[in-house]
């Protein structure tokens, strides 16, 4: 351990030479590094981050004033994944600088009100750099890298990393197939808002929808009941001087509400019908055989519901009318008004080729509802460790949610999907972005985001203008923002 220790200081004092910024570490109850994560291949690295780590960014030297507490200026010393690992390596000096200083768009500065969904339209859709230089997770490794399309770099940033169990350096051979599958994940990446672009002309063209009236929300027919009173209390609560919770309580008291733990809220949401409506009419589309884009690489049978045209009449309306209430309310640390989202579902499937089960991570959202809409299964509860930027919790909260019912959590709290072990299960997920949060810090890289154009159908919320280096370095990304940046239909 005294080893891990000094091997940490040694890591963090290289390079460090800014005086205005500061550090502390602390020395962890237990080692982050832990096998259920990373594979005894990898141990060879993993003593060079035994713990958990504080952090100050030196640009928060100056947080804007409205900055939530949820970071509190801290960036995790992240035991799951590596983007924390290149973060620090990126803030202690190790890695390129920031591509340029970004001022904060006007919105974001001066709206006193939270933003709304009107203040986007006619705006560009916009990605953080980070989407096509971070976070390639190579399976056969079980590692993430960054990498922006410089092979000489990546060769040397992960020279002394990649070492088998007993320490020996990967041979040439298998670094160049990891370079080759990170290489390929880029260009994909790449080449995805065109994609998506094409794919939803197609459908627009070809598809016909089973049940049109489920495109338009009907609150009554498909919100429960029991939804629509309680987004109506805590609705009351943002006028009312007398706080919310009392009326937290009252709500849990009587069934409408759970806390799981501190901020995993679960309640139901949809009627069976709209579930039963839904369902079909996914159903119907993935009959009809037309490509729709996979939520990630790790889903590969649920659906982008952008695509399908879900957004205008029925997910608006969810999320800024419903879910920005209860995400006021029960997440407040973590949002400043709710005012743009990707909504995709998920599809386990415990028969040959489905997808049984989601590795652990952390949403790119400041909040995320996760609601079943569909299928018996045993297995693959939803197990939650706590916030990423916290201590990691011994007991993960694991769940198991009803049709209809869902889980609200902060994007930053780490989960997984355990494994199912029979049937299917069908969830709508719904990441939920709040620019005023993001605009700070982008939640997937954790530096202040340096955003490039993209299409709508990959925007992630930012809105702050367009990093002009950025731009110019990763000319090649597939959207050009004058052919793509309508929003017409997102928020219109
Ligand atoms: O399997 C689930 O219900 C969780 C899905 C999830 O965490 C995600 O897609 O971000
Ligand atoms: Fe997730």
């Amino acid at each position: 351990m005294t080893l891990d220790i000094l091997a940490n200081l040694a890591y963090f004092c290289r390079g460090h030479t800014c005086g205005t910024s500061f550090l502390i570490c602390l020395i962890p109850k237990r080692s982050i590094y832990d096998l259920r994560f990373f594979p005894p291949a990898l141990m060879g690295i993993q003593v060079i981050y035994p713990f958990r780590q504080t952090h100050w960014f030196t640009w928060l030297e100056k947080p804007p004033p409205t900055r939530p507490a949820r970071l509190g200026g801290k960036c995790h010393g992240l035991s799951l994944t590596s983007r924390q690992r290149g973060q620090l390596a990126s803030d202690m000096g190790l890695t390129q600088g920031r591509t340029g200083e970004l001022p904060r768009s006007d919105a974001s500065v001066m709206a006193s009100s939270q933003p709304r969904k009107e203040e986007l339209s006619g705006s560009s859709a916009h990605m953080c750099e980070c989407r096509v230089t971070h976070n390639f997770f190579v399976r056969s490794v079980g590692m993430h890298f960054e990498y922006d399309g410089d092979d000489a770099e990546f060769r040397h940033r992960y020279a002394g990393q990649l070492v088998d169990g007993d320490g020996d350096a990967l041979s040439s051979l298998v670094v160049a197939g990891i370079l080759a599958e990170v290489r390929q994940q880029r260009a994909e990446r790449l080449q995805a808002p065109e994609e998506s672009l094409a794919r939803v002309q197609r459908i627009e063209e070809s598809y016909r929808r089973l049940h049109p009236e489920v495109y338009t929300i009907d609150p009554k027919a498909f919100l429960a009941e029991s939804f629509l009173e309680l987004v109506e209390v805590l609705r009351g609560c943002q006028t009312s001087l007398r706080g919310v919770s009392s009326s937290l309580e009252d709500l849990k008291s009587r069934g409408l509400l759970q806390e799981k733990r501190p901020g995993l809220w679960t309640f139901k949401v949809f009627t069976e019908a709209f579930c039963d409506l839904l369902e079909t009419e996914l159903a119907n589309f993935a009959a009809s055989g037309l490509p729709c884009t996979a939520p990630n690489t790790m889903n590969r049978h649920g659906v982008i519901l952008a695509e399908l045209g879900f957004y205008p009449g029925l997910l608006n309306p969810l999320v800024y009318e419903y879910v920005d209430v209860l995400a006021g309310q029960l997440l407040p640390d973590h949002t400043e008004g709710l005012d743009s989202y990707r909504a995709f579902t998920v599809l386990y499937d415990a028969a040959a080729d489905g997808d049984r089960d989601l590795a652990l991570h952390y949403d790119n959202a400041e909040v995320t509802l996760n609601v079943n809409i569909g299928g018996s299964w045993a297995g693959g509860q939803v197990a939650f460790y706590g916030l990423a930027t916290e201590e990691e919790s011994d007991t993960p909260a694991d769940i198991s949610l009803q049709r209809g019912h869902s889980v609200l959590h902060a994007g930053l709290d780490m989960h997984k999907a355990l494994p199912i072990t029979s049937g299917r299960r069908h969830n709508l997920v719904i990441w939920c972005r709040s620019s005023r949060v993001r605009n700070q810090l982008c939640p997937m890289c954790f530096r202040q985001p340096c955003v490039l154009p993209t299409c709508k159908y990959f925007d992630e919320g930012f809105t702050v203008p367009p990093c002009r280096l950025a731009c110019e370095k990763h000319s090649e990304t597939g959207c050009k923002p004058d052919s793509c940046h309508s929003d017409e239909d997102l928020y219109g």
